[in-house]
């Protein structure tokens, strides 16, 4: 069996920004750009459905992807993703890379884990039974997962809701746990993840080229898988923070600054050194 080499870990204060050094950042390459949607693009809210794509980001967004190819890559559901940042020159991979589309009609399931959706229809409902009497705690089924939020959970039923979590997990052996920022997620129990999806679609997409740097922006403890398969091969930039060590190697403090880094990134393609390069997407 393939041993996973384990990547280095970082404390997130000791990073350089990643603001500062755009050009040094590229090391004369052509970045292909993988974002994070909550968290990376927009403002962590209680609601999952008010996270909603600021008319600026997309804008800078749709920029972006005219000169460089751009993806999301979320822990939602994809149509759900792709709804709410709505631009069609973008690939979104949702489910944390389960599910993947792009142009052209492009639509792929690459993790396999059809096999898993006996098991989050299940799962899913009961949840939603055994959890319907916590207020504040809501079940958020995606394709290929389940999101328990406890955000709005008062403190002292925080514990409960992840009991039940817990029990029902164990009931399904197809189905492992996947921690976020207040949410518990239910994930096929394969291995599969954002990291792995990025792969794929460098592969998929033709861009395991020499001129080409994968670059990586996320906050949560599911983007450190996709640090630590670009680590050697691209960059990783950590948002902000979670409560862990990160695999990134520089940072950005807010959804605010990834604007501004991409801002700067779209502006530093197209000077006229750059210009000359083509978008793959
Ligand atoms: O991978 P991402 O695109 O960052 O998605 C991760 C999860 O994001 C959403 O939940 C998070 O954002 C919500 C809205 O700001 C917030 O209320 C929640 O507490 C956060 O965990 C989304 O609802 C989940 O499905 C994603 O897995």
């Amino acid at each position: 069996m393939k041993k996973e080499a384990t990547a280095l870990k970082h404390d997130p204060q000791t990073l350089p920004s990643a603001l500062q050094e755009i050009p040094g950042l590229l090391q004369g390459k052509k970045p292909a750009v993988f974002l994070d949607y909550d968290g990376c693009l927009t403002h962590i809210v209680k609601d999952p459905d008010k996270a909603i794509l600021s008319e600026e980001m997309k804008k800078t967004l749709q920029q972006l992807a005219e000169v460089c190819p751009v993806a999301v890559v979320s822990g939602r559901d994809r149509a759900n993703v792709a709804k709410l940042v709505q631009l069609d020159n973008l690939y979104f991979a949702g489910s944390h890379g389960f599910d993947i589309s792009g142009p052209g009609n492009m639509h792929t399931e690459p993790g396999g884990a059809k096999a898993a959706l006996p098991a989050l229809e299940a799962a899913d409902k009961t949840l939603k039974q055994k959890l319907s009497h916590i207020d504040g705690a809501m079940v958020e089924r995606k394709r290929y997962a389940i999101a328990v939020h406890y955000r709005n959970v008062a403190d002292n039923h925080v514990e409960e809701v992840k009991k039940v979590t817990a029990d029902v997990l164990q009931q399904h052996p197809e189905l492992k746990e996947g921690l976020g920022k207040k949410i518990i997620e239910l994930k096929p129990n394969l291995d599969w993840h954002k990291g792995k999806a990025v792969l794929w679609l460098m592969e998929e997409l033709d861009l395991n080229k020499p001129d080409i740097i994968p670059l990586y922006i996320g906050d949560d403890i599911t983007d450190e898988d996709a640090f630590a398969e670009l680590q050697g091969k691209g960059i990783g930039i950590l948002v902000g923070e979670h409560d862990d060590q990160t695999a990134a190697g520089h940072r950005l403090e807010s959804v605010e600054e990834v604007q501004e880094f991409l801002q700067k990134l779209t502006q530093h393609l197209t000077t006229p050194a750059h210009a000359g390069m083509e978008n793959n997407l």
